[in-house]
């Protein structure tokens, strides 16, 4: 078991996604936001989904979903995770965690140290808080954009839950970004791509083996 474990986030191929599966990813990310580039139909999600062996678990990326798109993704990419990456307040992931009985990681969208301030009030209601650089204000994506936020914001900071780092990683900086933070599990999207949406084989490969030599 590798000290440091991975979420290869947005794939929508194949056999990029056979990439993040033999490179030795934790966990596979499939979007269900149509705004984004790597926006999955829920019959691309089943077919991917037959791809991932049980040790990987598969998690649906999801903007203020309502239940019936949950219901839906979840049928149908067989889900462990479901990701929360919107405005989705404590309530509302504790409901969506009650009633999937799913592993429920929100994303908190940081910039400054006023925007950890947010994290206790996950406790109980989420599974993990994913930490993602905030974008910019009017962007379409709230995540995916491959923005980085200092990493010494999380230096001393006492994490309410479990979490992830996320944000502008790649093969070259994920390790010092391990190394600042203390990450255990990293996420990463725009850095394993050749341009948005178009995942990389080669890139989730470095990614993966740069990961697992920290
Ligand atoms: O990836 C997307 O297109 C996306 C769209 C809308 C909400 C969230 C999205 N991605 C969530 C992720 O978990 C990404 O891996 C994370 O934001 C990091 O992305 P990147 O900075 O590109 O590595």
């Amino acid at each position: 078991m590798p000290r440091i474990t991975a979420k290869i986030c947005g794939l929508s191929t194949p056999e990029t996604l056979d990439a993040a599966v033999a490179g030795g990813a934790s966990h596979i990310g499939l979007v269900f936001f149509p705004k984004s580039p790597r926006h999955v139909q829920f019959g691309q999600a089943a077919a991917l989904a037959q791809r991932v062996p049980a040790h990987v678990l598969k998690a649906g990326v999801f903007v203020d979903p309502d239940d019936a798109l949950l219901d839906a993704a979840i049928a149908a990419g067989g889900l462990d995770v479901i990701q929360l990456h919107g405005k989705e307040a404590p309530e509302r992931a504790a409901a969506v965690k009650a009633r999937s009985g799913k592993e429920v990681w929100k994303a908190l969208h940081v910039r400054t140290s006023l925007d950890l301030a947010g994290a206790g009030s996950y406790r109980g209601a989420a599974d993990r808080l994913l930490y993602d650089a905030k974008t910019p204000e009017g962007a379409d994506l709230p995540g995916g954009m491959g923005l980085r936020f200092d990493w010494r914001l999380l230096q001393g900071f006492s994490h309410p839950l479990a979490w992830a780092l996320s944000g502008g990683l790649d093969a070259a900086n994920v390790g010092e970004a391990v190394g600042i933070t203390g990450a255990a599990l990293v996420d990463v999207s725009s850095g394993v791509e050749s341009a948005p949406g178009i995942k990389d084989v080669d890139k989730i490969a470095a990614f993966l083996k740069a990961t697992a030599q920290l």
